[in-house]
């Protein structure tokens, strides 16, 4: 379900969720259906996609992570076929908490993102920089470097990818970047898009992830070149992930 152009607007739950958050996804897929000018999507812990995709009809849904191979000796992982199986429409890939937790590289993510693909899953490949890397003045430095060892290299490949710029001291933490700063790290990133995809570069959406809320939300998803937002914490309820909605909604309305 790709519907480039419109902002797009996912919540990642992380490892948050029992069968009673069921009850958010549907609560959000009955008020996706007032925003059409808004892509929704959520991207549940692996053990609920099923079951939010059996339980929403018109939102996205993902995983968080998948495995390069397509099946094999690898206990606990989930491959970009597993993923597709169950229903999901996209994964999420590089997460930094992926990236720093498990020690995943940009080839691991890389050949992620390519797996992805490859099983017909729309791809949100995450990048960022760490607050000492931004201290050092070399956050577009290290964003840049990921893109390049990250981005999948495989034909067609702009077509399903997003792009989402999530600088790690933001996540979690209630921080977020200046609008001045958003807006130079994203133009650098279409620029590093351009570069390695020609034509088809300027068409990845990039998102903003870290501490995105409703009452920051509009004044973000405003910055050129932010295409939507990477919800953490505020996907966990319906409430204050629909208002991020609204958010994008009106603007759309502007
Ligand atoms: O994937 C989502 C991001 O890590 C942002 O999380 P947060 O909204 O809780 O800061």
């Amino acid at each position: 379900m790709e519907m480039a152009g419109l902002p797009y607007i996912v919540g990642n739950w992380k490892m948050n969720g029992t069968r009673a958050m069921l009850n958010e996804a549907r609560a959000i897929d009955r008020a996706a259906a007032r925003f059409p000018k808004v892509q929704v999507a959520v991207a549940p812990p692996a053990t609920l996609i099923y079951r939010t995709r059996d339980a929403a009809a018109i939102i996205g849904v993902g995983g968080q992570d998948c495995h390069a191979e397509e099946s094999g000796a690898f206990t606990g992982d989930i491959s970009a076929q597993m993923l597709k199986d169950a229903g999901a429409d996209f994964t999420i890939v590089g997460h930094s908490e992926r990236r720093t937790l498990h020690g995943e590289s940009d080839a691991d993510v890389k050949a992620k993102a390519e797996a992805a693909l490859g099983a017909g899953l729309g791809v949100i490949l995450c990048v960022g920089e760490t607050e000492s890397q931004r201290d050092a003045g070399e956050a577009e430095t290290v964003v840049g470097a990921q893109l390049e060892g990250s981005c999948p290299r495989v034909d067609g490949a702009p077509e399903k990818l997003s792009v989402a710029y999530e600088p790690v001291w933001a996540i979690g933490t209630g921080r977020v970047p200046s609008v001045e700063d958003v807006a130079a790290m994203h133009k650098a990133i279409r620029a590093k898009l351009v570069a390695l995809y020609g034509e088809g570069g300027a068409d990845v959406r990039i998102l903003y992830g870290g501490s995105v809320k409703a009452d920051n939300a509009a004044e973000l998803l405003a910055v050129p070149e932010v295409g939507g937002a990477l919800v953490g914490g505020a996907s966990l309820s319906a409430e204050s992930f629909l208002a991020i909605v609204g958010a994008a909604a009106s603007l759309d309305a502007d």
